[in-house]
């Protein structure tokens, strides 16, 4: 369960992004933000992994504040948290298997249970037969399926998303939405900032919009709102 009271957030430049935001979501809701380019849509979602330090108010992700948890709690509130971005942020010189293991906690695994769940994860995304290639041997819809991959095989409570269609064509970002409902379908509460029209009143989610700072509209089954 993710709380927002009051959340405040002003950066160092003086623009504030965030006015006083209220949001409850529950465990398993798959949510759209939408709104205008520079309303405060990728500063919303990136207080959730405290990518973020509000200014004010509080976060409170399953209990914990995260205005109020220590830095180095912060690796272990991320390890809960897959994080799926525009541009991909794959590691270049590393192989898609590589890429999704580095980031798979191992503390108390053996090598056959790593190998299972990197290429289970893998398997989802439907990416087994590419687990050698590297990011520039793939299209820029392989390299998202990764990126989900990588996001997923820590078995998160929360995957947020970054406009993860943006870079892509729409047969494709089809296909990525999919393995996000299937993620959903999984218990893991999705939250994706996005500018797709289409994708937003096609595939009938709660809808959270925000203009200059605030929320102007939280919606079951919403539409997209806006002109594409
Ligand atoms: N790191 C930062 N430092 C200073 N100002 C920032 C920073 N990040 C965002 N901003 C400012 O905060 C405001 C909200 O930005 P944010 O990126 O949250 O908007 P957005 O809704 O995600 O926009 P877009 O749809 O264009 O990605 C903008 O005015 C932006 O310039």
């Amino acid at each position: 369960m993710i709380e927002l009271r009051d959340v405040r957030k002003t950066y160092h430049n003086g623009v504030t992004a965030l006015q006083g935001i209220d949001v409850n979501i529950q465990q398993g809701e798959f949510v759209y933000v939408v709104g205008p380019s520079g309303a405060g849509k990728s500063t919303f979602i990136r207080l959730m992994y405290r990518e973020v330090k509000p200014s004010s108010g509080d976060v409170v992700i399953n209990g914990h504040n995260l205005a109020e948890i220590k830095e180095k709690e912060i690796p272990h509130l991320r390890r809960g948290i897959g994080v799926v971005y525009q541009d991909f942020k794959l590691l270049p010189s590393l192989t898609v298997y590589e890429n999704v293991s580095f980031a798979l906690e191992v503390i108390e695994d053996s090598p056959k249970k790593i190998r299972r769940k990197v290429m289970d994860v893998l398997d989802l995304v439907n990416l087994k037969n590419k687990a050698r290639f590297k990011p520039d041997e793939l299209s820029g819809g392989e390299q998202q399926r990764v990126s989900i991959a990588r996001a997923i095989v820590n078995n998160p409570h929360l995957m947020i998303a970054d406009e993860p269609t943006g870079n892509l064509d729409p047969d494709t970002s089809w296909e990525i939405m999919k393995i996000f409902e299937e993620v959903n379908a999984r218990g893991t509460t999705v939250i994706m900032a996005t500018h797709s029209k289409d994708i937003v009143n096609t595939l009938k989610k709660r809808v959270i919009a925000i203009e200059h700072g605030r929320v102007v509209r939280d919606e079951q089954r919403g539409d997209y709102g806006y002109e594409s």
